[in-house]
This record gives structure tokens, C-alpha cells and sequence, in this order.
């Protein structure tokens, strides 16, 4: 299984946006990647006030990925879009799973939304604009068990546990929009922990540079290994990176150091 991890600088203009993913998701194909993972808010990260309307996941986005996976017949998960909910006031942080045929896998809503306050670096409410999902989602990709999570989730140990334990996931995907702030001390040592601790490849696509108002995304997406080995990164600003996940690898590494089997709680 070849995972490509694509980086992009979304903004206010959803057009442009879903035209740069394209571009990206292109590349990926032609690099051979049979599953592609964009970023969080693929769609629009810009001020709340001027957001589109949030669509249902059969809307004219969802549409554009499946006509993107079938196309290009790669395996694509749309990062996150906001989805349309019950609530007229917060979307769903939703994302898709497209199989090669354009055909909708599955879908997850963001469950850890990111409330956070730290003086005169990051304020954010999430909440006041999202509603949260309540349901870990895995998802078969031609075999391979794939775990959903999505950013500010990276940070509960609990949820990747569940979806290894419990979904026999093998991959876990982070698509991101993580903060600048915290990603720089965060980012890279969360991914690698969670890939270590559960004993899977782990697959992180990232918002890279600034986004109004005033928010500048970490990038740096990446892959890492059941060791906790980054095995490719994309450097700053749009791009991708593509890596080949070693199966073997994963079941001699969870062989050797048996940590999952000798867990007793
Ligand atoms: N943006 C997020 O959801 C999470 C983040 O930036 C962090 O956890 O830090």
C-alpha cells in the first residue's frame, strides 16, 4: 500500500481550494499512491463570518472528491469539510473515504473539538462553530484496516487505542489544520507516540503557512512507522509525500515487542 500525505495552504476561496487539492491528489496517482489524505478543512479556512454553506457529504463537495477518486482511480480521504448538521448554528468537521470507484466508504466527525486559550498565542473555540461527532469510525482499504481521526484528536490516547483494539486498525490518518504554536513542540512527538504505542503506521497530512485571521497552520505532514520512524515528510509550504507502508514490518515489529498482546488493563 503506497500512502501519499498532501500539505495545502487552504483558504477563503473554496474554488481555488478544491482546485489545488485536485492538483495535489493528481501528483499522489501519479506517484503510484493508492490512497491519498488531504488535510483538514480542505474546503475553507478563513474567517467564520464569509464561510460557505456547510453541505450534507452527498452535497457538491462530496460529489467533486468521488468524481476526484474515480477519475484518478486512487483511494482518497477528504481530509475534513464542514458538513451541514441538525444545528443551523455548528457544522459537523467531517471526514469522507472515497474507494477507487468514487463510491463513499466512510465518514467521521471530528469527536475532540479544539477549545483552547492560551494568552496571546492561540485562541480558539471550535465549539461555537462545530459540533462534535460521538463515533470511531475504521475503515477497510482493500484489506487494510485504517483508523479516522482528525487533528485535535491526535491528543486522546484513548480514541487510537479503541480503533487498534477494538476496529484491528493497522493505519491511523491525522488530517490536521495543526497550530503553528503547539505543532512546533507537539506535532511531530504526538504522531510518533501514537504510531509507537499502538504498534501502526501512522499518516498525517497537514495546513501549511498562514490562514485569516490570524492563524498559521504547522504543516510538516508526515508518515511514521510501527517503530516511530518518519519515513517521509513534506517540507514547508503545498506538497506531498508519498511512502510505502511494509506490512511485514508492522507484524515483525508487534512479534518482537509484544506490547499490545502484554497490555493488562
Ligand atoms: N487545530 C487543532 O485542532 C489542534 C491543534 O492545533 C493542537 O492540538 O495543538
Amino acid at each position: 500500500m503506497r500512502v501519499a500525505v498532501c500539505q495545502l495552504n487552504s483558504r477563503e476561496d473554496r474554488k481555488a481550494n478544491l482546485a489545488a487539492a485536485e492538483a495535489l491528489v493528481e501528483r499522489a496517482a501519479a506517484a503510484g499512491a493508492d490512497l491519498a489524505l488531504l488535510p483538514e478543512f480542505v474546503d475553507y479556512l478563513g474567517p467564520d463570518a464569509h464561510m460557505p454553506a456547510p453541505e450534507p457529504v452527498d452535497g457538491e463537495m462530496g460529489q467533486f472528491f468521488a468524481g476526484v477518486a474515480r477519475r484518478l482511480g486512487i483511494w482518497l480521504i477528504a481530509g475534513s469539510i464542514h458538513e451541514r448538521g441538525p444545528d443551523p448554528a455548528r457544522t459537523w468537521n467531517t471526514s469522507l473515504v472515497f474507494d477507487r470507484s468514487g463510491t463513499l466508504a466512510a465518514s467521521y466527525r471530528k469527536i475532540h473539538l479544539y477549545d483552547v486559550e492560551i494568552p496571546g498565542r492561540v485562541s480558539y473555540l471550535e465549539s461555537a462553530t462545530v459540533a462534535p461527532g460521538d463515533q470511531p469510525v475504521v475503515v477497510d482499504v482493500e484489506g487494510l484496516r485504517v483508523g479516522l481521526s482528525i487533528c485535535y484528536d491526535l491528543r486522546f490516547p484513548e480514541l487510537y487505542r479503541q480503533l487498534v483494539v477494538d476496529g484491528g486498525a493497522l493505519l491511523l490518518v491525522v488530517p490536521a489544520a495543526f497550530m503553528a504554536h503547539t505543532g512546533r513542540d507537539h506535532w511531530e512527538v504526538l504522531l510518533r507516540a501514537r504510531a509507537i504505542e499502538n504498534q501502526c503506521f501512522v499518516a498525517a497530512a497537514g495546513q501549511t503557512g498562514d490562514h485569516e485571521p490570524s492563524r498559521t497552520c504547522y504543516g510538516r505532514s508526515m508518515v511514521v512507522d510501527p517503530w516511530g520512524t518518519v519515513l517521509t515528510q513534506v517540507p514547508d509550504g503545498p506538497g506531498l509525500a508519498v511512502a510505502d507502508l511494509d506490512l511485514d514490518r508492522l507484524r515483525t515489529i508487534r512479534a518482537e515487542l509484544p506490547s499490545l498482546a502484554n497490555r493488562r488493563l
